[in-house]
């Protein structure tokens, strides 16, 4: 296992013409950690990793990695890789040659890029299909050969722009813990584009969420969701109640509010059955709508339908102030 090099993104800025993709970002991704970029569409994403991966240009700001300046090196001199959402195989090239392509055009002999090749399709299990063409694979193959040939050159920065989004539901949950083994093997950091809160909680050791071309917060998983800083992550991470009181807004957990003999009172306005618990939206004074996750054997015990009254409580030291 490698020591993991920190990638530090500074004052970092990206225009086109008139529109501010990336707004003046810096950032310090822990060398070894698994970093999810997370945030809506069009908040500045693959803007990022394009410009640390050298596919774009800065219009500011300067990006180094290990110490090193390489803002204005190409991407093959960088010390990271990309993986694309679309893998970009080339068809016409079997799976082993796909993978040894980068080594062929650094002059690489046949032999030695041929086990090197043959060492990361081992990494990602698909030696026995080295001789098969792209089209021969099924999405998830392509994928574990599109990440073999991204690793092939040692990168110290694994970039992956939504590498899971062109996966059916049930691969993607499957591949998403491959990434994590992965990443922990090699021990080299991997920033990972993604616009699914649920990916990133099960993946990053780092979160970190951008909004309209800025970070709007980053910090561990846990962090992240249990104490947002702004209205914006508490709803954008989801499982979140926003409250206004006369003191101020505050998040609550949707799993810290309860039915009680004494609380608030309210009128249930749906009510959705989802497994391990029961999602209870009620109406309170004030037109204030508040999500409860009941535990599904509470909620059996003494079940409740639209249009009935009932209390609502939470402890008060559950409540988490916002900041904006
Ligand atoms: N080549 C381009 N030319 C002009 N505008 C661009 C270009 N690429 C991105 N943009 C704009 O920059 C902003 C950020 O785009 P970016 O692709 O980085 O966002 P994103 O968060 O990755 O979004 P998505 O999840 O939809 O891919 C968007 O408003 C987008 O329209």
């Amino acid at each position: 296992m490698r020591t993991g090099h920190d990638l530090e993104l500074v004052h970092v800025t990206k225009r086109y013409g008139d529109a501010v993709a990336v707004n003046d970002v810096s950032h310090l991704f822990r060398g070894g950690s698994y970093v999810c970029l997370l945030g809506p569409s069009g908040c500045g994403k693959s803007s990022t990793l394009r410009m640390i991966a050298g596919h774009e240009g800065v219009s500011a700001g300067s990006i180094v990695l290990h110490g090193a300046e390489v803002t204005h090196l190409p991407p093959a001199r960088r010390g990271t890789a990309m993986m694309f959402q679309s893998y970009a195989l080339f068809p016409h090239l079997s799976v082993r040659d796909n993978v040894a392509f980068s080594l062929r055009m650094k002059g690489v002999d046949k032999p030695a890029r041929h086990r090197r090749a043959g060492e990361l399709l081992e990494l990602v299990d698909m030696a026995r299909h080295a001789d098969r063409l792209p089209s021969q694979l099924s999405g998830g193959q392509q994928q574990r050969v599109a990440l073999a040939r991204a690793l092939v050159t040692d990168p110290q920065v694994l970039l992956l722009d939504e590498p899971l989004s062109a996966l059916d539901p049930f691969l993607r949950v499957r591949m998403r813990a491959e990434l994590k083994r992965l990443q922990r093997e090699l021990g080299i950091g991997f920033i990972h584009v993604t616009h699914g809160q649920d990916e990133a909680l099960a993946l990053a050791d780092e979160i970190v969420l951008m909004n309209d071309a800025r970070i709007e917060q980053a910090g561990p998983a846990r962090e992240i969701f249990n104490a947002p800083r702004t209205e914006f992550v508490a709803r954008f991470m989801g499982g979140h109640n926003v409250i206004a009181l006369p003191q101020g807004r505050f998040a609550l957990r949707a799993d810290d509010v309860r039915l009680a003999p004494e609380g608030a009172e309210a009128v249930v306005r749906a009510v959705e059955y989802q497994g391990g618990h029961v999602a209870l939206t009620a109406r309170m004074a004030g037109e204030q709508e508040l999500l409860a996750l009941i535990p599904e054997a509470a909620f059996f015990a003494d079940p409740k339908h639209p249009g009935d009254a009932v209390r609502l409580a939470w402890d008060e030291g559950r409540l988490h102030r916002l900041h904006a």
